[in-house]
């Protein structure tokens, strides 16, 4: 497999490769899906701790590495691992939100097109969106529909007035669809409950009419139902068409909405599945797996590994 690097640490950036050469004509297995990703690395450059000054060195902590999942076009792919483990790394990773000591390797494939940096770039918002896992996205101080309508684009004030006024029967059928009332529209996000304000992210992202959504924890803070009806939204996108790499600690919510699992542990996928294999553990090939199964309230709790007793 090719390793070519996605994107090197600061000091490569000269040596930035950009092949696309025979993505769209070879046959291959990111061909048949939404998103592929293969053989995944991301790690950042950092100093060694304990180094002397004479002696510093660069190290590369890896967060993830050689990562594999897919994400078909009308499914839900859950990608479940333990709080602090990397998931929103990956998901930033993913959309090409890369941190200057960033360091990015593998093969990113979008409904058949293998990506470079620059691809990843012109696709965001523009096919692939994503919903955020905080609600302090959010900017305070401008009101929702001016945030759900987002920055028009156009060079001059007339251009940009004009997809704006384009944009806004888009918003306000969202908004209807959604369930929230068009005096939201003028509120400002401290006048709204939490699982108004995760519903208002989402119609952020489905503002710009996406394939694929990577939803990064979109239910910390909801109980459970509440929850549900956010994990709900997407699965309406998905039967609609779209994707989703719905990313979450929550196996239990998870196995409620996804088709397939995708099961993240000490940074990589260590089962890629489908939901209906949670129904025993023997059809579980991974014991991170299996630990997951047992940690489910409906089973004991035996053996479990610390992921789904809270719900953030
Ligand atoms: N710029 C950086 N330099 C070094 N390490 C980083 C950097 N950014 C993130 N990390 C490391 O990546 C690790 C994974 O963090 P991440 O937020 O992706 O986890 P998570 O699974 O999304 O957690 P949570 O459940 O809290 O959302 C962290 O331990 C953090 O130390
Ligand atoms: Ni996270």
């Amino acid at each position: 497999m090719n390793k070519e690097p996605l994107r090197h640490g600061p000091h490569h950036d000269s040596e930035f490769h950009h092949h696309h050469s025979h993505a769209a004509t070879s046959a291959h297995p990111g061909e048949h899906h939404l998103l592929a990703i293969e053989d995944l690395s991301v790690g950042f450059e950092m100093y060694e701790p304990d180094a002397s000054y004479f002696s510093a060195g660069k190290i590369i902590a890896p967060v993830v590495h050689d990562l594999n999942l897919s994400v078909h076009k009308g499914e839900v792919l859950a990608l479940v691992g333990a709080s602090g483990s990397g998931k929103t790394v990956l998901a930033d990773a993913i959309m090409g939100f890369w941190q200057p000591n960033e360091i990015v390797s593998g093969t990113i494939w979008f409904d058949g097109e293998r990506l470079d940096a620059g691809r990843i770039q012109a696709l965001r918002g523009n096919g692939l969106s994503m919903v955020p896992q905080s609600v302090s996205n959010l900017d305070p101080l401008m009101p929702i529909g001016r945030q759900v309508i987002g920055a028009p684009r156009g060079a001059t004030r007339r251009e940009r007035r004009a997809s704006l006024e384009e944009r806004r029967p888009r918003m306000r059928s969202l908004f209807a669809q959604y369930g929230l009332g068009a005096d939201v529209e003028c509120m400002y996000p401290h006048e709204l409950s939490g699982g108004m304000l995760r519903r208002v992210l989402l119609l952020c992202a489905l503002m710009d009419d996406p394939r694929l959504i990577i939803a990064d924890e979109p239910t910390p803070g909801l109980d459970l139902d509440l929850a549900l009806r956010a994990i709900g939204d997407l699965r309406r996108f998905a039967d609609a068409g779209g994707g989703v790499l719905l990313i979450t600690h929550d196996i239990e919510l998870a196995l409620r909405c996804a088709d397939r699992v995708a099961i993240f542990h000490a940074g990589t996928v260590v089962e890629e599945t489908s939901t209906a294999s949670f129904a025993s553990p023997d059809r579980l090939d991974h014991s991170f797996s299996k630990a997951l199964w047992h940690a489910l309230p409906e089973h004991d709790f035996f053996n479990s590994p610390d992921i789904s007793s809270k719900r953030r």
